[in-house]
Order: C-alpha cells, then structure tokens, then sequence
C-alpha cells in the first residue's frame, strides 16, 4: 500500500487541478441525458468515488463515457489500452462496449485507485475483460505489443508526449488514439505557459498537429479530447 502523502502527490502528477467547466453544467447533463445512458454499476462507482476519493473529478464522467463506449463499437475494438485508470470508470465504459473475448488493458500507479477499480469490476459482468498493470506507464507500454485498436490517454500529462509516441507504435492501422484534457480547463490559450503541466499539453497538441501521419480532431467534449486516427491527411 501507497502511504497517502505519496499516492496524493501520485495524483497530482496525473494533473489534477480545480477544473471550471467549459461546457456549462446543465448543457453537459443535457447531453448526456441524451446519450447511451450510464450503467448501474457505473453510476455507483461514480458515486462512491465522488463520496470517498479525493480529485473524484479526474474521472471522465458520463457523457465522455458515452463517447467512449460509442468509439469502442465504432471501431469494432478488441483490445483496448488505458494510460490512467484511477477508480475503473473508464475502464468500465470499455469493458461494456467490447465482445465476449475483447480485453481492456489499463495501466495505474495508485494502489487505493486500483482496490476501488477491483472491487467493482468484481461486481461487474465486464470486469473480467479488464486487466490491470500496476506501476509506472511508460514501462508498462514498453513491454506491450501492438496491435491495440483503441489507446486512451488519461495520466500524467508530463508524459502525455511520451504516451504518444509510444501509442503510435502500438496503434492498430485501423484503431483510434484519444487523449483526455487537451484544452486543460482552458489554459492552453496562455501565452507563456503558467506551469508545466499547461506547457506539456501546449507542447503534444503542437506535436500531434505536426505529425503528417495522421488525421485529427481536437473535439470540444468536456476538457477537449484529441481523436487521432493513423491516416494522414489526403
Ligand atoms: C485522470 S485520472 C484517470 C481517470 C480515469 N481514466 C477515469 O475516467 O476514471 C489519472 C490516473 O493516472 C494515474 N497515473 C498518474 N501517473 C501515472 C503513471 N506514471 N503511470 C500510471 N498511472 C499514472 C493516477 O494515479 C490517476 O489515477
């Protein structure tokens, strides 16, 4: 067990920070009151980590939930890797979307994060899609092997470049990367950076940009989410 002094600075270093909202909140819940619905046992795992954990707002939420349920059928994936599972409600939205024999890999550092995620992916007929690989990221994509169809980026977003690059070569021909909080609250606008964190994001949606071998879409869902596909540009 992380002793909690550690396991807070963990979760700081994923990027956590007092979020206003770029979409106001009734319009969010609009949306998501009109999309695929939350399951019961997202809805509890939501609840729980929003009554017991702190920076409960690092999960994505219904509405980005639904977005990535939606893109999990919509690629037909079958092997999915997170970067940032925190309590498992991503990981979940996956798990639900993908057949019988579809594999959600998910990568944490948090040691109380993961005993919450194991709990209800116990509770869960999906849970046993899920497979999770304590310790740092970075090492843990080192030692996978392609093809994934779907990679979600969610961590520390001092590495998000890193992620990146290691994501595309990992990336199946015809899977999707999507990156979480890529407008960063809105901070990304702010010339010159404030802090590191706001200065490694600017620098990935510079580098994503730039990359001639792909298609992308910086869409405007709750913080931003990057949608890269593996196919340049015609
Ligand atoms: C934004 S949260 C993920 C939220 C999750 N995707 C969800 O929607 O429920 C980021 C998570 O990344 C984890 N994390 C931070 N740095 C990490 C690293 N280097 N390797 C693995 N996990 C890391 C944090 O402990 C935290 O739980």
């Amino acid at each position: 067990m992380i002793p909690r002094p550690v396991r807070i600075v963990a979760q700081l270093s994923a990027g956590v920070k007092p979020m206003t909202d770029l979409v106001l909140p009734k319009i969010d819940a609009y949306a998501a009151a009109y999309s695929l619905p939350e399951t019961p046992i997202r809805r509890a795992l939501r609840e729980e980590t929003e009554r017991t954990m702190e920076f409960a707002r690092m999960l994505v939420g219904p509405l980005e939930g639904a977005f990535l349920h939606m893109m999990t059928r919509l690629v037909q994936a079958t092997r999915v890797l997170e970067i940032g599972m925190f309590t498992g409600y991503s990981a979940l939205c996956f798990a639900e979307a993908l057949p019988d024999h579809g594999r959600v890999t998910t990568c944490e550092i948090d040691d109380a994060s993961a005993a919450v995620a194991r709990r209800f992916f116990a509770q869960s007929p999906h849970g046993r899609k899920v497979d999770i690989r304590m310790g740092p990221a970075l090492e843990t994509m080192t030692g996978l092997t392609a093809p994934f169809d779907l990679i979600f980026i969610d961590a520390d977003k001092q590495n998000y470049v890193n992620y990146y690059r290691r994501s595309m070569e990992l990336l199946s021909p015809r899977g999707v990367i999507l990156i979480d909080n890529v407008l960063w609250d809105g901070d990304v606008l702010l010339e010159p950076p404030p802090d590191e964190r706001t200065a490694a994001i600017q620098e990935l949606n510079r580098v994503v940009r730039a990359d001639a071998r792909v298609s992308a879409v910086l869409a405007t869902i709750r913080d931003g989410i990057w949608i890269i596909t593996p196919t340049p540009f015609a």
